[in-house]
């Protein structure tokens, strides 16, 4: 069944065009990581998503609905991003028991557990929690609402490393015991990819990728080898990316399909982090190029 399908959809603020055209089907049960460079248009598509920010154009769907302001979508999906907000009078403690009347399929159980292991105060306010610790209660209602379409934006932003090592764990475990949609924006790929199906990677409001996570860790190589080589062999190919390594070897990442012959290069896999970060590039050195 197709959970999300977005036709040319577009998204303006004022005079920004924040989602320029996006097209993609997202098929149910599958977890699949939002990916994008600062300003691509990750949090405007998940709030149009969500339901709460209009389209400005194009066609979007969500369980076959148009998501804005509607409620077979809001009662199905959850956005967990770090604006969620409580009433100020609900403790933690109030908020895990008022939330079943809200969401239909909440796992008490799993909530109180995960609560429990990541040792919050049940008598604290939400809007006072530290950064850190809103960001694992998020995460915790988020994974205990197990809704059909479960979102999240930058769910790790202020986690420290063991709390994010457990969250990418706990979403694992209750996904694979409750296969559900989820969509998960983030900058950290290399540290998430071993949870996703698929990657959708967005640049400037458009989709540049849409492939299993196998298929974008062979979507290019590096050929290493003396410049002259490389040069030679990588000419008329469409360059990804390029390093100079010293005054005479430097490598290259071509897409896959264009590899020559290979005779005095070596040729290294890439990937999928770096993947995403050089289709996105509008340099093709990097950094060090400003110190050249
Ligand atoms: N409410 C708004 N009004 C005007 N412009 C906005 C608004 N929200 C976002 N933008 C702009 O839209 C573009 C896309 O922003 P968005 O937050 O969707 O990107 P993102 O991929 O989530 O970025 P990041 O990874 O930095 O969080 C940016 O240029 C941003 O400045």
């Amino acid at each position: 069944m197709t959970v999300i399908d977005c036709q040319n959809l577009k998204k303006r603020y004022k005079r920004l065009n924040a989602l320029e055209d996006i097209t993609f089907q997202l098929e149910e049960k599958k977890i699949t990581g939002l990916i994008g460079r600062n300003g691509a248009g990750k949090t405007t598509l998940l709030k149009i998503l969500a339901g709460f920010i209009r389209k400005s154009a194009g066609d979007v769907q969500v369980f076959s609905n148009n998501p804005f302001n509607n409620l077979r979508v809001s009662a199905n999906s959850i956005l967990v991003d770090d604006q969620m907000s409580f009433p100020d009078s609900l403790t933690l403690a109030d908020i895990l028991e008022v939330a079943p009347e809200f969401y239909k399929r909440w796992d008490t159980e799993l909530a109180n557990n995960l609560f429990k292991y990541f040792r919050l105060n049940p008598k604290q306010l939400h809007s006072r929690l530290s950064k850190g610790n809103r960001a694992t209660f998020n995460m915790i209602f988020g994974l205990a609402t197990r809704c059909e379409l479960t979102m999240f934006d930058e769910p790790t932003n202020g986690m420290d490393e063991a709390v994010r090592t457990d969250f990418y764990r706990a979403l694992l475990k209750d996904y694979i015991a409750h296969p559900r949609s989820i969509l998960i924006s983030s900058h950290h790929l290399a540290e998430m990819e071993h949870l996703l199906e698929d990657i959708l990677l967005i640049h400037k409001g458009k989709v540049v990728l849409h492939q299993s996570l196998e298929e974008v860790k062979e979507y290019a190589v590096k050929l290493q080898g003396t410049t002259d080589l490389v040069e030679k062999l990588t000419d008329g190919k469409e360059i990804l990316h390029a390093k100079q390594l010293d005054s005479q070897r430097k490598y290259v990442v071509i897409r896959k399909e264009d590899v020559p012959a290979l005779e005095g290069v070596t040729i290294h896999p890439v990937a999928a982090s770096e993947v995403c970060m050089y289709v996105t590039s509008d340099r093709k050195g990097g950094i060090d190029d400003v110190f050249m």
